[in-house]
């Protein structure tokens, strides 16, 4: 097993982890995800992303272990997956021509210290026609996604302008969770390991 474990189904987060150029597992975290109605949406990306890196951590405690969760903020509505197509197509008619956000909830662990984060990104969408929607809904790319869409496929088509990190939205702000780690003491740069920074383009 590696030093570094993503705990995670997400085949959207492994090929983001792939950009810190270390190696490292999955397992998929298969907690029951909790809300409680009173928490904010800060807090309940980090208390998921805290559950799905502990029930890992526990397995592997010397292992760098990381689990995140990804919501869809609107007007302090928490959007999450969308149970069916006319669930996706109201959220994606709602989200229509407004800003929302989104936010990932990041945790890692490592023995007995955790870090947990969060990064948020603003989304503006364009107006978008009934038509439109519906033919988006048709790719089943809003399935398995936070606020029914994807910005890194089809989804894009809808995104007029982001402000804050793009990756955050795919579901794993990278280039934070590569800082939150080294200040942790993962060994991105030991000897015989390639890291990041090794390597000459
Ligand atoms: C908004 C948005 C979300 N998403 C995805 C990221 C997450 O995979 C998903 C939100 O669901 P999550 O519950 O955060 O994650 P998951 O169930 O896919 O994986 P796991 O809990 O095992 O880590 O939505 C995109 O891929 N693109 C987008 O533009």
């Amino acid at each position: 097993m590696q030093n570094l474990i993503l705990a995670s189904h997400s085949p959207r987060r492994k090929q983001l982890l792939q950009l810190l150029n270390v190696p490292f597992n999955v397992l998929g975290s298969d907690i029951k995800e909790k809300i409680e109605p009173t928490q904010f949406p800060e807090e309940v990306v980090q208390s998921l992303a805290f559950q799905k890196a502990s029930s890992i951590a526990k397995l592997y405690p010397h292992a760098y272990v990381i689990g995140a969760d990804t919501v869809v903020v609107y007007q302090n509505n928490i959007l999450g997956k969308p149970k069916d197509e006319k669930d996706a197509f109201q959220t994606l008619m709602t989200l229509s021509g407004q800003t929302h956000h989104v936010l990932t909830g990041v945790s890692i662990f490592n023995g007995n210290q955790h870090h947990t984060f969060y990064e948020q990104t603003e989304v503006t969408f364009w107006n978008l026609t009934q038509e439109e929607v519906k033919a988006y809904v048709k790719t089943g790319e809003p399935f398995d996604k936070a606020g029914s869409y994807g910005i890194q496929k089809f989804g894009s088509l809808l995104v007029k302008n982001i402000k804050g990190d793009y990756y955050n939205v795919v579901g794993l702000p990278i280039s934070r969770l590569y800082r939150e780690l080294k200040q942790m003491g993962f060994p991105f740069f030991n000897a015989g390991r390639e890291g990041m920074m090794d390597k000459e383009e």
